[in-house]
């Protein structure tokens, strides 16, 4: 487990990171957002013990600090740009940082990078080197591994190969924290979200949670809509009609099937209005501005 305790980051007596705590737990998948220059990247690097930082940052219980990386022996990480030597090959580059070189055989495969891996690095488009960047990350069977906007630069095939292979390693027991602005892409892969901004945590929670809260409303539809909400409304349900189908609120749903059973209207549809992770994340940073702390 990663533990991140207060932490303080300032740049020349400027605090961007404010008193930041939360929790990386194994085989969690956390996604770290926030608008430009909420502090994500920073944050990532203090991990990494490469900024100082006051408060504390412990990894399977072992301290990190800026003189003391031992805990972050089992770490892979791709911050900003992939650190790639331009003129070694690609396997070069992977062969150098790894222990196991088989390793590097099932990541050049799983990444799909066999065409142009004993290419020179400085031949690859911004893509095979992000690929590249993610897969020195993924080296060495690590139990953390920590992606600063992995998707930059992918196409939508790499896109989708690295989806599932930080799912697979997540369901091996690794831990992620990703930032990405892709929230879209993002959200069909992370388990947990801490959103930031202003070097503050406004959202720590599962996404299923936060995206959950927002399940406020139920959509039903009926083979009668009219009859539906005459006998709601009779029961006190209140409900809003948008002709095609019904907005109930979800407190209530579980009453409906018996009343409309009892009446012999056949149920169609009942389902939660969903609105998606971007939306949710706009509507917090929203309030936020409007209601500050
Ligand atoms: N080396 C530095 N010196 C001074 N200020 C810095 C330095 N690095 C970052 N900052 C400032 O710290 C704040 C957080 O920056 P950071 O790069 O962590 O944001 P971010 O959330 O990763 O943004 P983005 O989404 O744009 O990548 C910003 O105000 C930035 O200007």
């Amino acid at each position: 487990m990663i533990t991140v305790k207060n932490i303080v980051v300032s740049f020349s007596k400027r605090q961007v990171i404010k008193k930041v705590s939360f929790q990386v737990k194994e085989g969690a998948v956390v996604g770290l957002i926030g608008p430009n220059g909420a502090g994500k990247t920073t944050i990532m690097k203090t991990i990494l013990g490469l900024l100082k930082f006051e408060g504390a940052i412990q990894i399977n219980g072992s301290a990190v600090t800026v003189n003391n990386h031992q805990a972050l022996t089992k770490v892979g990480a791709l911050i900003e740009r992939p650190a790639i030597y331009p003129f070694l090959t690609g396997r070069q580059n992977l062969t150098l940082y790894c222990k196991n070189q088989q390793d590097v055989l099932d990541l050049v495969t799983s990444l799909e990078m066999t065409a142009y891996v004993d290419d020179k690095s400085k031949q690859y488009s911004l893509g095979m080197k992000q690929k590249l960047g993610i897969a020195i990350a993924l080296l060495n069977q690590p139990e953390f591994v920590i992606l600063d906007e992995p998707m930059n630069g992918l196409d939508i095939e790499a896109t989708i190969l690295v989806r599932q292979i930080i799912k697979k390693y997540a369901d091996g027991g690794t831990s992620f924290l990703i930032s990405s602005h892709i929230l879209s892409e993002l959200e069909k892969v992370i388990t947990d979200v801490v959103l930031i901004n202003n070097g503050e945590i406004l959202v720590e929670k599962p996404i299923t949670e936060l995206i959950q809260n927002e399940h406020q409303q139920y959509k039903l539809v009926t083979n009668n809509l009219a009859k539906t909400v005459a006998l709601l409304d009779a029961n006190g349900i209140k409900s809003e009609n948008n002709e095609t189908y019904l907005m109930i609120d979800a407190s209530r749903i579980l009453e409906i099937q018996p009343i409309i059973y009892a009446h012999g209207i056949q149920l169609l549809e009942l389902s939660p209005i969903t609105i998606d992770f971007e939306e949710v994340v706009v509507n917090v940073l929203k309030e936020r501005e409007v209601n500050p702390k």
